[in-house]
């Protein structure tokens, strides 16, 4: 709001904001902590190389973007702007980092029960509201999730998100551990992809790795393929039955976010403390 003060038609530009520190590399360039002069309001400013996103499809998808997230638990995009070398985004910032460095900071490397009930609801709730206005995420891990100072989620980096329903073929560049079957044979898919990622970000929260984890991608697509889960004894009665309710190979069988939510295992772990 404090961006927005200065009117939607305002155009913004780097001397309206004191850079600070550096706050790591994003995936086409570098992120800094940024403060707006006459507010003070403190935001990351992500720098993006032209050369790379030359194509109008990025501004489609700033647009997108921009209009349509207005959810507590997805970063919302404040305003962007550009010079003749970069793009600039000028993201919220998210006081507490990123929720993956956060899972490795943890004894064992993974979340108590309650705090995986908790970003597992958050993430769900981001979600419910990116498929009613039909768009795929379809990056979702804990990469892709930051934490407030209050210690809430917010779902980040739409870079990979399609309207559904999509057979776009991207080069997935990383991990395919969260890839489910229909997107591992290359048939088209919808919004359920996001359904299965959310089966395995709970695992990953309970367990500290995702279920699928391989020496080899090999090994990996058939794992996938199988469905060949391990289920170690931090895993609860009721957070095995939640995860087995989104890993499903038929994607239509997979629960909703509507019911992820109202789950008994969400419900009766997400705001203990
Ligand atoms: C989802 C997406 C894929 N990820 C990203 O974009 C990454 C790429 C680089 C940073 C992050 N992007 C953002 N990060 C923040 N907050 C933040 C990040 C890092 C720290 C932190 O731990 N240090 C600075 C530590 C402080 C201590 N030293 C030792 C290490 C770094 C603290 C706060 N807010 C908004 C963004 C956003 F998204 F708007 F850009």
């Amino acid at each position: 709001d404090h961006v927005e003060a200065r009117g939607p038609s305002y155009q913004w530009n780097l001397d309206d904001f004191e850079i600070g520190a550096p706050l790591g590399r994003g995936k086409f360039g570098r992120v800094y902590l940024a403060r707006e002069r006459t507010t003070h309001y403190m935001v990351a400013l992500k720098t993006l190389y032209k050369v790379e996103l030359m194509k109008g499809r990025v501004e489609k998808q700033m647009n997108r973007y921009m209009k349509l997230f207005r959810h507590p638990h997805i970063l919302q995009m404040l305003t962007y702007f550009h010079d003749h070398k970069r793009i600039y985004l000028v993201l919220e910032f998210a006081a507490r980092g990123e929720l993956y460095k956060e899972l490795k900071r943890q004894p064992n490397e993974r979340f108590n029960e309650h705090l995986s009930a908790k970003y597992t609801y958050q993430v769900a709730d981001a979600l419910e509201y990116c498929h009613r206005n039909n768009v795929i995420h379809r990056d979702i891990k804990p990469e892709n999730l930051l934490l407030t100072y209050e210690g809430n989620v917010k779902l980040a980096d739409f870079g990979w998100s399609v309207h559904a329903p999509s057979s776009k073929r991207n080069t997935l560049c990383g991990t395919l551990d969260y890839l489910p079957p229909e997107m591992v044979t290359g048939q088209t898919y919808d919004i359920y992809v996001d359904h299965w990622c959310l089966g395995i970000l709970c695992y990953e929260f309970l367990v500290g790795k995702p279920p699928f984890l391989s020496d080899s991608q090999q090994e990996t697509y058939v794992k996938i393929k199988t469905i060949n889960i391990q289920w170690p004894e931090q895993i609860t009665p009721g957070a095995k039955d939640l995860i087995s309710r989104l890993i499903k190979r038929k994607s239509s069988e997979r629960i909703s976010m509507a019911a992820v939510k109202k789950h008994f295992w969400i419900v009766k772990y997400k705001d203990l403390h």
